[in-house]
C-alpha cells in the first residue's frame, strides 16, 4: 500500500499536456483558460460621467453656470468647455477635456440655461479612461477556470473568441451482474447503478466531458467489450470489481490488456482498492464499488487529474476547523471521514457522522466536508484544530 499523497503524485503524472481549441466568448464559461487575455482597447475608452448630473470645471462651483450643450452615452459633446459654461451630462458618457467634476442633478438647482451649484461636497464622479484596463493589458493568465465575471470581462476587453483547453474525453465504465439502470424493476439480487451517474457528474464538474458506456457484466468478454469501447477516451474510468472477490476481474482484464499500473492499493480509509495507470493511449483509474469509496476516490484522484488535464490547479486544497467532539485514535489507513460543518467562533466546527459506512450515499449526499486523518493519527479531543476537504454544496 502506498501512500495518498505518493498515490496523487502518481496519478496526476498520468496527465498529458492540454490540447487548445478556440471556443466563442458565450460558451466559454467553467473552460480553462490557456493562453494570456490581452486587452484589445482601453476601458473605460474616455473619462466618463459616473452619474447623471452636470459636468463643469471644479474653479466654478461657487458661480452661476452657463449650460451650452449636452453628451449622453453613445452621443458625445464636441465644443469646448470655457470658463463658467457647463453642460448636461449622463451616466457613462464622455466628459469633455476641461471640465473636471460631475455634479449630481439632485445637488445643483437650474433655471432656463443657468446653472446654480447648491452642494459642492462629493465626486468628482468621474471614471477616468483606462481606470479599469488599458490596451495591452495582460488581465487574464492562462490556467485559471473561467467564470462569469471573467466572461464579462473578456467581452469589454473586445475578445470574441478564446483559447481553452479541450475538454477531457472519460470514459465511466460501471461493472456488476446485480446492477440496473434507475428506473426499471428490480429482481431478486439487484440493486440500481448509482456510481457511473454519480461519478460521470464528478467529472463534469472538474471541467471533464463524461462518455457513461453501458454496465459490464462480470465476465472478462464484457470487460474486453467494455474497454474498446472506451479506447480513445482520455481517461478510463472503471468502477467496482476492484477488489479480491472472484468476480472482481477490472484489473485481470485491464492487465491483459497491457495496462501499465501506476500502483494497486493505497493506505487511505475509504477507498484501499484504488488502482491507476496507463492503458493503450488513455490514462486509466480502477475505482472501488463502494458508493461513498469511489466518490471520495474520484474528488481526491479523478477530479485533480482531469484538472491537470487541462491545465488547471491541481493541488490539494485543505481548509481548518475545530473538532465538534472526541475522536478515537486512528488505524494504519488516512480517513477521510463525511462530516458536517457548523458555526464556530473563530474557525468554523466538524462533526464527523457517527457512522461512516462506505456504502451509505445518504451520509455523502448530507456531508459538508471529508475530515482528513491522518494514518495512526492519536485520539483527538473536541476543540482541537483538525484539517478538512471541502464538499461542493
Ligand atoms: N476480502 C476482502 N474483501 C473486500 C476488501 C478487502 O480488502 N478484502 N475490500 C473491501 C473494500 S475496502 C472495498 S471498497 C470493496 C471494493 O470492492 P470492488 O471495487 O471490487 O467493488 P464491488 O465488489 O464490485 O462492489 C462493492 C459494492 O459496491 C456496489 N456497487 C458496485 N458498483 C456499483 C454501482 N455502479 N452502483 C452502485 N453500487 C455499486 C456493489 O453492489 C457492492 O455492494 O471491497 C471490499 N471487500
Ligand atoms: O475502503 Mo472500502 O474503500 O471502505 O469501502
Amino acid at each position: 500500500m502506498i501512500s495518498v499523497g505518493e498515490a496523487r503524485e502518481l496519478v496526476l503524472a498520468l496527465a498529458p499536456a492540454p490540447t487548445a481549441e478556440t471556443v466563442p466568448l458565450q460558451h466559454a464559461a467553467g473552460r480553462a483558460l490557456l493562453e494570456p487575455a490581452i486587452a484589445r482597447l482601453t476601458q473605460p475608452p474616455f473619462d466618463s460621467a459616473a452619474m447623471d448630473g452636470y459636468a463643469l470645471r471644479s474653479a466654478d462651483v461657487d458661480v452661476p453656470l452657463k449650460i451650452v450643450g449636452e453628451s449622453a452615452a453613445g452621443h458625445p459633446w464636441h465644443g469646448e468647455a470655457a470658463p463658467g459654461t457647463a453642460i448636461r451630462i449622463f451616466t457613462g458618457a464622455p466628459v469633455p477635456a476641461g471640465f473636471d467634476r460631475v455634479v449630481m442633478q439632485e445637488h445643483v438647482t437650474r433655471d432656463g440655461d443657468v446653472l446654480t451649484v447648491m452642494d459642492a461636497a462629493g465626486g468628482p464622479h468621474i471614471r477616468a479612461r483606462g481606470g479599469d484596463f488599458a490596451e495591452g493589458d495582460v488581465v487574464l493568465r492562462p490556467g485559471r477556470r473561467i467564470n462569469a465575471a471573467d466572461i464579462g470581462l473578456l467581452a469589454a476587453m473586445n475578445v470574441a473568441h478564446i483559447s481553452v483547453a479541450r475538454r477531457p474525453d472519460v470514459a465511466v465504465l460501471a461493472s456488476g451482474d446485480e446492477l440496473v439502470r434507475p428506473g426499471q424493476t428490480l429482481r431478486e439480487g439487484q440493486i440500481v447503478s448509482s456510481n457511473d451517474l454519480a461519478i460521470a457528474a464528478q467529472v463534469a464538474e472538474a471541467g471533464g466531458m463524461p462518455r457513461i458506456l453501458p454496465i459490464a457484466r462480470d465476465t472478462e468478454d464484457s470487460l474486453r467489450e467494455r474497454f474498446a469501447e472506451a479506447a480513445g477516451a482520455d481517461l478510463i474510468v472503471t468502477i467496482g470489481g476492484a477488489s479480491v472477490g472472484d468476480h472482481d476481474l477490472v484489473g485481470k482484464v485491464a492487465f491483459e490488456l497491457g495496462m501499465q499500473r501506476s500502483f494497486y492499493r493505497i493506505a487511505m480509509r475509504p477507498g484501499k482498492p484504488l488502482m491507476a495507470g496507463r492503458i493503450g493511449d488513455s490514462a486509466m483509474i480502477g475505482l472501488p464499488g463502494n458508493p461513498v469509496s469511489a466518490m471520495v476516490c474520484a474528488i481526491l484522484f479523478m477530479q485533480p487529474l482531469i484538472r491537470r488535464m487541462q491545465g488547471l490547479d491541481a493541488s490539494e486544497k485543505l481548509l481548518r476547523a475545530r473538532l465538534a467532539c472526541d475522536l478515537p485514535p486512528e488505524g494504519n489507513r488516512q480517513h477521510y471521514l463525511r462530516a458536517v460543518l457548523e458555526d464556530g467562533r473563530d474557525l468554523p466546527l466538524i462533526r464527523p457522522f457517527g457512522e461512516q459506512d462506505s456504502a451509505r450515499l445518504t451520509l455523502m449526499s448530507r456531508a459538508d466536508a471529508l475530515l482528513v486523518r491522518p494514518a495512526d493519527d492519536p485520539a483527538r479531543k473536541a476543540e482541537e484544530i483538525v484539517q478538512f476537504v471541502p464538499l461542493p454544496r
